[in-house]
């Protein structure tokens, strides 16, 4: 036999041998991955829940620049609806637009292209004060030598409602927000909390279609930061009002929402309920925005993907080459004995209710396993030593990039 065939066959047999290990590993790690067909199914049944809805709010292609940026597109083409009665929340990093788009919505600037609809009105021609819309701000903006009261009637002063009318809603508006005793106190006498109370208290009032909440709850700490947020859902709730919300906190933007849309760059990169955004992030952006997360590499093969620490996973790649795999932080678990990754222990975080570990796989990017604090089942793990990371096969995400 000559070289050459000799080459060739102990090349076949390799190429045997691996297809066999393949095969094999396939059938011990059974890994079903969530297919792009499961996707559509979720956007389908959302579509068909919601086409029953009255539409409060519809924005169409919507595209803005400032006149001193007019290479940079502050907004491209946006485009979402949003329901009546809906709490809906523009969830972005900061200067990725959100303000812009309020403002455009209000009416204080005017968009470059598109169009923003009230149920079946154009605002496009619209000045401000013509649009049943109103907006709270960030830092509130109440009329300082007003009254809480007084700051409450303003607009229904303006609409010329009747005394008797005024008098009511202001009296249903403080009961609602909890500032009957605060009526005759004036803004600098009062809380943030307070203070944003009122703001909400004027901005409900007059009874707008839709209410814009720019980060109206950034100025708060923390505590009284989560008492207004279940007041904030229990005032919309009450008074049956659409809010469209404004925030880059996503834990705000989960614990609150019917359904948030993720901005980047001015782009609506997402748009579904927290659930949908949290578990299902359409690509890396929204991913990496919302909570914390890993991120695999790999390189399709066939039905399978080969990170790139070498190990196979039996997973039917979305498209050819290099893709991204995600999942979260709290789906992996730590162990001394086996598991899809190994590396060593590089950091260890306490929360309290948690813990968090990194570990340092061999050629991935530190992996975060975040433990529940409930149970003292093992002895602790330590700085420096060599563990196992498992993950189950629910907690994979195949990302578009
Ligand atoms: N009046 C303005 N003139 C020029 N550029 C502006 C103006 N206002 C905002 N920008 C720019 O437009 C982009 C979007 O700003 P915008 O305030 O809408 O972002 P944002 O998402 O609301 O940010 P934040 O969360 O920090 O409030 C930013 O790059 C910002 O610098």
């Amino acid at each position: 036999m000559s070289k050459v065939s000799v080459s060739v066959e102990i090349f076949i047999k390799h190429l045997i041998f691996l297809k066999n290990l393949l095969n094999s590993m396939r059938q011990v790690m059974q890994v079903k991955w969530p297919q792009a067909s499961e996707k559509n199914i979720l956007k389908e049944k959302e579509s068909t829940s919601l086409a029953t809805k009255p539409i409060c709010l519809t924005i169409n292609g919507l595209s803005f620049s400032y006149p001193e940026q007019t290479n940079a597109r502050v907004l491209d083409d946006v485009s979402l609806k949003i329901y009546e009665n809906e709490f809906f929340t523009l969830l972005g990093p900061s200067g990725c637009g959100k303000t812009t788009l309020l403002r455009l919505i209000a009416g204080f600037q005017q968009q470059t292209a598109g169009e923003i609809l009230l149920g079946n009105h154009s605002l496009n021609d619209k000045p401000p004060f013509q649009r049943p819309i109103n907006t709270v701000f960030q830092n509130y903006a109440l009329f300082p030598h007003m009254t809480v009261a007084q700051n409450v009637a303003f607009g229904l002063e303006m609409k010329k409602f009747s005394a008797e009318t005024i008098k009511e809603t202001v009296s249903h508006m403080l009961s609602l927000t909890q500032l009957e005793n605060e009526a005759h106190r004036y803004p600098k006498e009062l809380s943030g909390g307070q203070q944003q109370r009122v703001a909400l208290a004027r901005a409900l009032a007059s009874r707008p279609k839709l209410l814009l909440l720019d980060e109206p709850l950034s100025a708060l700490d923390l505590k009284l930061r989560k008492e207004m947020q279940r007041e904030l859902k229990h005032l919309q709730h009450e008074t049956g009002t659409t809010f469209l919300f404004v925030t880059h906190n996503q834990d705000e933007a989960l614990s609150m929402s019917d359904r948030i849309g993720v901005m980047i760059n001015g782009k609506i990169q997402q748009i579904g309920t927290p659930e949908e955004i949290y578990n299902s992030p359409f690509n890396r952006c929204v991913a990496e925005f919302i909570g914390d997360i890993n991120f695999l590499e790999g390189v399709s093969e066939q039905n399978s993907i080969i990170l790139a620490g070498g190990q196979l996973l039996p997973v039917q790649p979305v498209n050819d080459g290099f893709v991204t795999l995600a999942f979260r932080p709290e789906h992996a678990k730590l162990n001394r004995q086996s598991g899809l990754l190994s590396g060593y222990l590089k950091e260890i975080a306490y929360f309290g209710t948690s813990t968090l570990y990194y570990v340092d796989c061999e050629g991935q990017p530190l992996i975060q396993v975040r433990s529940q604090n409930i149970t003292d089942e093992c002895t602790p793990f330590a700085i420096g030593e060599k563990v196992h990371v498992q993950i189950p096969q629910h907690a994979f995400r195949v990302l578009a990039s």
